[in-house]
């Protein structure tokens, strides 16, 4: 399969090494400074594009692959407010767009089991929910798109949570679920779900060790979305 990469940072050279690794070719690393080398491209020799940007950069980086019936699988955080526009894009040139916020597949059953504590927790008022994420440094975003994620999981279930909230230190109210967003090198990506009471305390976790498992992740959808068309997500994706 002839890949381009949309990105080329440290998301994009993991992905490049693995796909490279299951026999797949790399047609393009694209950066901000080599942008000019898509006019070199010929489309019709692009089977998919992979987007690992930057926020303010995703949205262009999609729309070239898409005006050009390119599937895209896109794993770039904090532009999610354009999507339905990207969405609309994509059934209008009949091709495929993929979105995750995260591609492993641990976080993936975490996002379940997140909603499955949540379900059980509904009822429980004496529990204060609370969030946390933990990345490195050069982290543009925040929070993180994956606490975003977990943080509609518990929304959807907890009726007494109207609203997600970066936590900056000013007094927290009750309808709010809070989001403490910390940036300490080299952390790959962790993220914490807490229920505290006066009795005792509920914590789930997931901390990733490397980026291998959301790059590998992109490369599996990549080889999947190939010949499908449609706005697509992990759901369709995964069998649980
Ligand atoms: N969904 C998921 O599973 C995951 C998502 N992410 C997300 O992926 C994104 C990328 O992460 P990461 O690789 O760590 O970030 P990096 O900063 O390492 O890489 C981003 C790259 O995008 C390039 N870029 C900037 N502007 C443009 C542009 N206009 N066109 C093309 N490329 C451009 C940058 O180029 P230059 O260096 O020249 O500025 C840089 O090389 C982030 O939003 C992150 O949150 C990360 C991990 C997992
Ligand atoms: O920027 C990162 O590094 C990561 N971004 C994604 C996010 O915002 O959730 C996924 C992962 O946590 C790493």
């Amino acid at each position: 399969m002839n890949i381009l990469l949309l990105g080329y940072g440290k998301m994009g050279k993991i992905i490049g090494e693995i796909a490279e690794s299951r026999g797949h070719q790399i047609v393009g690393k694209i950066n901000i400074d080599n942008r000019d080398d898509l006019d070199q491209l010929d489309p019709k020799n692009i089977d998919v594009a992979i987007e690992f940007s930057q926020p303010d950069a995703a949205v262009e980086n999609i729309s070239w692959a898409i005006n050009r019936k390119i599937p895209v699988v896109s794993g770039t955080t904090g532009w999610l407010d354009k999507k339905p526009a990207i969405a609309a894009l994509t059934l209008e040139k009949e091709t495929a767009f993929f979105y995750a916020s995260n591609y492993s597949i641990g976080v993936n059953v975490f996002f379940k089991v997140n909603r499955f504590l949540a379900s059980l927790m509904k009822d429980q008022t004496d529990y204060k929910v609370s969030m946390e994420e933990i990345h490195h440094t050069e982290k543009k975003d925040a929070p993180s798109g994956t606490a975003i994620t977990l943080a509609e999981g518990i929304l959807g279930e907890i009726e007494r949570l109207k609203e997600w909230k970066l936590s900056d230190g000013k007094p927290e109210n009750e309808q709010s679920l809070y989001i403490s967003a910390k940036r300490i090198d080299p952390a790959p990506g962790t993220h914490i779900v807490r229920y505290q009471s006066e009795i005792d305390d509920i914590e789930i976790s997931h901390t990733a060790h490397s980026r291998k498992g959301f790059a590998l992740g992109a490369v599996l959808v990549a080889e999947w979305i190939k010949d499908k068309k449609g706005v697509l997500s992990m759901d369709d994706f995964l069998s649980f």
